[in-house]
């Protein structure tokens, strides 16, 4: 990997508008985008966009995990589409009709579709009415949502290198789940380093907690970032999207 922002997506869980634009700052030398979620887009609205990008040419990827009829989705996407997100998340159970809603309505963003959440368990697939194991169902929501335009795709590292498998080099791999050796893997179930899930195939690693949970946030992401250099050399993220 050369020199320059590292493919991470620090994701701003945070409470209050002021703690998230502080992290941003302080990560935005280090990774190449931020991630925007419920917590912060509910409690602030699209406003919060703005605030997390600031000055800088970070890109935002905006996680909203659609999941809806194809009209309402596409009003949705429509709605978030002027702030202009790099990615934009549905989840790819919606079905191709609903990812092909949101992939038109938003053309300047990567629809990125959901596969199997990283803190779900193949015993817990029963439950929720997937056939198992999560690498057989996130390899067929893979081929399902790709079918259906989606440019981007969400899955733990574990699965990172059969999807890459399955949809070829020009979809964008986002990997969730990821914790550097000895971090809690808290409520994640599906998890890996950051060097694992880039050696996967991932392009873009999302990584909240350990960053954001640190004293020092700039200097987790730097740590990070510099232990993938360090480890991963030559692997540089394929297909950033546009922020
Ligand atoms: O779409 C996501 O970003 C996502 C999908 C998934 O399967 N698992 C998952 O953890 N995420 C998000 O990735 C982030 C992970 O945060 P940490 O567990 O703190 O690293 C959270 O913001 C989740 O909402």
């Amino acid at each position: 990997m050369t020199a320059g922002p590292a493919p991470i997506a620090v994701a701003l869980d945070a409470p209050d508008l002021e703690t998230a634009a502080r992290w941003a700052t302080l990560v935005t030398p280090h990774v190449s985008t931020v991630k925007v979620g419920l917590e912060l887009y509910l409690r602030y609205g699209p406003d919060v966009v703005a605030s997390v990008r600031g000055a800088s040419r970070v890109q935002v990827f905006l996680d909203l995990k659609l999941h809806d009829i194809p009209a309402t989705v596409a009003g949705a996407a429509r709605a978030v589409a002027r702030l202009r997100p790099a990615f934009l998340t549905v989840h790819a159970a919606g079905g191709g009709a609903m990812i092909r809603a949101a992939v038109e309505a938003a053309p300047d963003t990567k629809i990125a579709a959901v596969t199997v959440l990283t803190s779900l368990k193949d015993a817990d697939l029963d439950d929720v009415g997937l056939a198992g194991p999560a690498s057989d169902a996130v390899r067929r929501l893979a081929a399902l949502a790709v079918d259906a335009g989606a440019q981007a795709l969400v899955c733990s590292p574990q699965e990172a290198a059969a999807v890459r498998a399955e949809v070829g080099p020009d979809i964008t791999l986002i990997t969730p789940g990821v914790r550097p050796l000895g971090a809690d893997t808290q409520d994640q179930a599906r998890v890996a380093t950051p060097e694992q899930a880039l050696a996967a195939g991932a392009d873009l690693l999302v990584i909240g907690r350990p960053i954001t949970g640190a004293a020092d946030p700039g200097a987790a992401a730097a740590g990070i970032a510099a232990a993938l250099r360090r480890t991963v050399p030559g692997v540089l993220p394929s297909t950033l999207g546009e922020g």
